[in-house]
């Protein structure tokens, strides 16, 4: 569904690389993570899926087709997009922020109206409650179930999550996780996850590709990384989650 092939991204015409001949594959319905540390290329690499930034070389394929013969706004149309910050409208209510584009494809209010009230449910916003709300009104967590079913308001196959569960705070976090691994499994959809948490990365993604200083140094399952890291970075990012799984399950034994 996503295939990035020899991709490459210099902002200083090519005396350094944000993203160094990156080649990746996302077959349909699976998530695949990319993990890193701060500056690593996985923002820059998600954005070029989207066209918010143009590859310097290489060729990005979604659903079979070269993403640079499409219009970029269709093709956003066509591709989820959840960020940290959310950039939801202060001034609509969260059933218009959720459903702003179908209005702008000319889907008639009262259509409008039960798509946003169905996606809220989704997501667990009950639309009794919260669909006349504005941004302000809701919690951290809440924006962002909103940025989730925004994002899902155009039906879209792909999804491209940037660091989505990064500002919360643990409890809220585990519950938008589960949740969206509900909804992606229901949905069937194929998605990108950018985060810097290797414990994140195990319970959400079907394939983790570990990210440094723009290269790809390893892909794989979590099973396959988890029995051979293939390299001391990776070990070193799955000594953590590895630590606290065996300090819960000896302080519970
Ligand atoms: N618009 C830009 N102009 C110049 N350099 C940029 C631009 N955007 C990103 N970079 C550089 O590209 C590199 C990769 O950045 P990117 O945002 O992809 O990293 P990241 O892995 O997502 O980091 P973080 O986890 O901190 O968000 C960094 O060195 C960054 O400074």
């Amino acid at each position: 569904m996503i295939e990035l092939q020899n991709i490459s991204k210099s902002w200083d015409g090519g005396q350094t690389f944000a993203v160094k001949n990156i080649s990746l594959e996302v077959p349909t319905g699976k998530v695949l993570a990319l993990l890193g540390g701060s500056g690593s290329g996985k923002s820059t690499t998600v954005k070029m899926i989207n066209r918010l930034i143009e590859p310097t070389s290489g060729q990005i394929l979604v659903d079979g087709e070269d993403i640079t013969q499409q219009d970029p706004v269709l093709l956003r149309r066509r591709i989820g997009y959840v960020f940290q910050s959310i950039g939801l409208l202060p001034h609509l209510s969260v059933a218009d922020n959720v459903t702003l584009l179908l209005k702008l494809q000319g889907v008639k209010a009262a259509e409008r109206t039960a798509i946003a009230n169905r996606l809220l449910d989704m997501v667990d916003l009950p639309s009794e409650t919260f669909a006349g709300r504005l941004p302000s009104e809701l919690s951290g967590g809440q924006r962002q179930r909103v940025g989730f079913a925004r994002a899902l308001a155009a039906e879209p196959k792909v999804m491209l999550l940037d660091e989505p569960f990064g500002a919360l705070d643990p409890v809220t976090r585990d519950s938008l996780q589960i949740e969206f691994l509900k909804i992606q499994k229901q949905l069937g959809l194929t998605a990108v996850i950018v985060t810097h948490d290797m414990a994140e990365a195990l319970l959400l993604a079907d394939m983790i590709a570990v990210m440094n200083e723009g290269e790809v140094l390893r892909i794989g399952t979590p099973r396959e990384l988890l029995q051979d890291p293939g390299d001391d970075y990776v070990a070193r990012l799955l000594e953590t989650p590895r630590r606290h799984g065996e300090l819960v399950r000896e302080l519970s034994a």
